[in-house]
């Protein structure tokens, strides 16, 4: 009988036994595919990131001619991709069955099903556990549009293994996954076309950042929103996109579609229900704030829970799933403090609520907005498009904090740390930035919290009576 049982080994499962594992805890990882390391790792964040940063460097390279630098000629996709998978098999090795085993975690490859309440069946093996953990995550999701099955598409999945790069893309879904790639494709010199369903890209962006996300990615692609994919017809070496927009159907002709439409949980085979475990209406497991399902034994973790599906967030839930299991606590979930980024070029950092949710659940909000070209250091790059934008109740509660500018997923971090504390946007202005770096465009928001203070209302009244007095 084993302490805890992971079911898949990627950024949720692999924290969950490394931390059971270094506990002392009997721990075994069961995982489907033959390497450990989940869709972050293989087909997500790290080729992402790697491919983001090989078409900005190219972007770069061609941008440049003003200093007399001229770079030309057309991309070679297969070594731009062999470059991205050398930084998945550098990474690849801290997550390496060897690692996980010399942990003391028993690695099973393999697809397990329930078949009682506290086991499971894998490889023709019965594998007992006091707790479960399932931790499988999401694929993409393909939306019932006709056609698209034969139009041999990319996704996440496979589009790190291409060589050819296409002249022209469409993609279906313009949340992070297609804009990231999307993005990354123009600017290895792709006519990019993007369709989105919804009435605006990024949909759980605050809409001033999508507002300006859309004005400076449209620079670089052609996106049409409110523009709901229908149907997909392939033949003589191209594929035709059928779509309605504005209650009319429209078409456009490309070299190669991308789905970017959405996740789906990993759940099939696993029999749920012979673990007593219940799914909601999309499909994701249904925890509780303890990542409890309703099998109190079985925890669920990372994106088969359908909660902010981020690598970090997937961690986060590993953590407590490890306290929660393993010493029966009942610690709960916050997401209260929980950021993320978006890593479209310039980037966008999230954390808390959006202005419009902040003001729907509060009276009264302070918004506090600092434009780049205002930012010195911003200017001296000649990168000073984008804003911070910091959203505070009465009392300086800090409800939710947004930036899209060069880097902003790194210098916007102390916000994180401010809200995590229980701080307020009193404490972000009172720590020193050295100059002239990016984050003094938080110094420059947080400050302004103190001017309205300071001078307005009964203080600056106060202060010249004094200065009279003891002048
Ligand atoms: C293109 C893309 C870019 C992304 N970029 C970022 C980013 O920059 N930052 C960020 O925070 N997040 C990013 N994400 C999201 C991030 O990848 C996920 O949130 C994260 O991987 C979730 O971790 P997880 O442990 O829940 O699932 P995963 O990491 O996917 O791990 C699940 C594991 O379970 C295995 N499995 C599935 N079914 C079974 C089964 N029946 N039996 C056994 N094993 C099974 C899978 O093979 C896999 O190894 C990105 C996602 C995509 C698609
Ligand atoms: N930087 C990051 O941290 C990062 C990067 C990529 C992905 N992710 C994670 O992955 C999750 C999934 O991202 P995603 O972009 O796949 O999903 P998403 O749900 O954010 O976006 C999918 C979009 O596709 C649209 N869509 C669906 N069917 C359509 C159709 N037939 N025609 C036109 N549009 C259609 C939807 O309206 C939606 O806006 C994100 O929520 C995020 O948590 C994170």
């Amino acid at each position: 009988m084993y302490d805890i049982i992971v079911i898949g080994g990627g950024a949720g499962g692999l924290t969950v036994a490394a931390g059971a594992a270094s506990l002392g805890a009997k721990t075994a990882i069961i995982e489907k595919r033959e390497s450990l390391g989940g869709d972050c790792l293989h087909y997500g964040c790290v080729p992402s990131k790697a491919l983001i940063e090989a078409a900005n460097e190219i972007y770069t390279a061609r941008n440049v001619a003003y200093a007399g630098v001229k770079a030309e000629g057309k991309v070679d996709l297969g070594k731009v991709m062999k470059r991205v998978q050398e930084s998945v098999t550098t990474i690849e090795e801290h997550d390496s069955i060897e690692r996980f085993e010399s942990l003391g975690v028993d690695v099973y490859l393999g697809a397990p099903e329930f078949t009682e309440n506290r086991e499971l069946f894998v490889n023709g093996e019965v594998l007992r556990g006091k707790k479960i953990v399932i931790a499988t995550g999401s694929t993409v999701n393909v939306p019932p549009v006709e056609g698209l099955e034969e139009a041999d598409y990319w996704t996440n999945e496979t589009v790190f293994q291409q060589t050819e790069l296409p002249e022209r893309m469409a993609f279906i879904g313009a949340g992070p996954v297609g804009l990231e790639i999307a993005q990354s494709f123009a600017r290895l010199g792709t006519d990019v076309t993007v369709f989105e369903g919804g009435a605006t890209i990024l949909k759980k962006e605050d809409r001033a950042i999508q507002k300006k996300a859309m004005e400076i990615l449209e620079r670089e692609m052609t996106i049409v929103t409110d523009a709901r994919v229908q149907k997909v017809s392939s033949g003589s070496g191209e594929t035709v996109v059928h779509y309605t927009k504005d209650g009319k159907e429209e078409t456009l002709s490309t070299d190669r579609i991308f789905l970017a439409a959405g996740r789906k949980p990993n759940t099939e085979g696993l029999n749920l229900s012979q673990g007593g475990i219940v799914t909601n209406e999309k499909g994701f497991i249904d925890v509780d704030e303890t990542l409890r399902t309703e099998n109190p034994n079985v925890f669920a973790i990372g994106d088969v829970t359908g909660e902010m599906p981020f690598t970090h967030v997937a961690g986060e839930h590993g953590k407590l799933v490890v306290q929660n299991a393993l010493f029966s606590l009942k610690r709960r979930m916050s997401y209260e403090a929980m950021p993320w980024n978006t890593y479209i070029t310039p980037e966008i950092f999230h954390i808390g609520r959006t202005q419009e949710e902040a003001a729907e659940e509060y009276e009264d909000i302070l918004v506090y907005e600092t434009q780049l070209q205002d930012v010195d250091r911003f200017v001296s790059d000649h990168a000073s498009e984008g804003f911070v934008k910091i959203i505070t109740d009465v009392k300086g509660k800090i409800l939710g904090a947004h930036a899209i500018g060069k880097g902003a997923g790194d210098w916007m971090q102390p916000v994180v740390a401010v809200m995590t504390e229980g701080k307020t946007i009193r404490d972000l202005s009172g720590m020193v930035y050295p100059y002239p770096n990016h984050a003094a465009a938080l110094e420059s928001t947080a400050s302004q919290y103190w001017r309205q203070k300071l001078f307005s209302g009964v203080v600056p009244a106060v202060t010249k009576k004094v200065i009279r007095w003891l002048g």
